[in-house]
């Protein structure tokens, strides 16, 4: 399927976060949204996986939606070049995490989007909001994942403190991380997934329901911080090999929004070393060459 056989079953499954370890790593799903509502699937296309860091392109949305571009005042927009969970740049850069997909960025745009609420009704605000754009109210947060996640978040941990030290953090730190935990344990399928980015390719507007989630501008500029930072020190290879905006997570699946056509999402849990699914990122390479759809065509 998807010319991405070879590399499938290869790259390592994420197993720092204990329950995502249980994952057969033979699974590949693809399912491509199309304006028109027009789903269309192949292989592991229905069965739910962990979003993990894809859930960053949602919580960017609500958080712009919330405060605005006083969010830039809280995290950067330039590529790190490094880890998704390094400290390093945090040091010299006064708290201020590089970008929002990076997990630092993310957890300070968490802090945002809460905004003085308790952190279960914000939660319940990025699951809402998911479940909404999939269309599909059976999008759910798999809460053994989010404990594990939770169990083993010390790394997280760290970077919220280590911001909350520069003054970058509005909430206490388990509050943030609590939220941002339940964020990642999103458990959805390629289909739900393909179908709730279909606002991205479309200027913010759902095309579905006629919503605009988001202003253009903001859509947009989502999509071009998705192209740079998508993929952590993978995004330039990213870039160069399928030319969308995208955004993996550590449960195999990533997000590619192809601007005016439509959104497409795969999943397949073997992982590079940056933590991109292997075998997706070549489905989509072929994808995208396929359709000719890079943005640079
Ligand atoms: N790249 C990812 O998907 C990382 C997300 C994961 N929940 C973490 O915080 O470590």
């Amino acid at each position: 399927m998807l010319l991405a056989t070879e590399q499938l079953g290869q790259g390592r499954v994420a197993d720092y976060i204990p329950a995502l370890a249980k994952v057969d790593p033979n699974k590949l799903g693809f399912a491509l949204a199309l304006p028109d509502g027009t789903v269309h699937t192949s292989g592991d296309a229905d069965e739910a996986f962990s979003i993990q860091s894809v859930s960053k392109i949602f919580t960017l949305a609500l958080a712009l939606r919330r405060v605005g571009s006083d969010l830039w005042t809280s995290v950067g927009r330039e590529p790190s070049g490094s880890a998704f969970n390094s400290v390093v740049q945090l040091e010299s850069e006064q708290g201020i995490p590089r970008n929002p997909l990076i997990n630092a960025g993310a957890i300070a745009t968490t802090d945002r989007l809460i905004d003085g609420r308790e952190g279960d009704a914000v939660a319940e605000e990025i699951l809402d909001f998911i479940c909404a754009r999939a269309g599909d109210d059976r999008v759910e947060i798999d809460f053994d994942v989010a404990f594990s996640e939770s169990e083993t978040g010390a790394r997280n941990r760290s970077l919220a403190h280590f911001m909350d030290a520069f003054g970058n953090l509005r909430h206490p730190v388990e509050t943030v991380v609590g939220v941002y935990f339940r964020q990642c344990a999103i458990a959805m399928s390629c289909r739900q997934l393909a179908r709730a980015g279909l606002f991205l390719a479309m200027e913010g507007c759902d095309p579905l329901t006629g919503e605009q989630i988001v202003e253009a501008h903001r859509a947009r500029r989502i999509n071009a911080i998705m192209m740079l930072c998508g993929h952590y020190d993978n995004s330039g290879e990213f870039a160069f090999r399928v030319g969308l905006p995208g955004k993996s997570g550590v449960g195999g699946g990533i997000l590619c929004i192809a601007p005016g056509q439509g959104s497409i999402a795969v999943w397949s849990p073997g992982l590079n070393e940056a933590g991109t699914s292997l075998a997706g990122a070549v489905a989509l390479e072929h994808f995208a060459c396929a359709a000719g759809w890079s943005v640079f065509d």
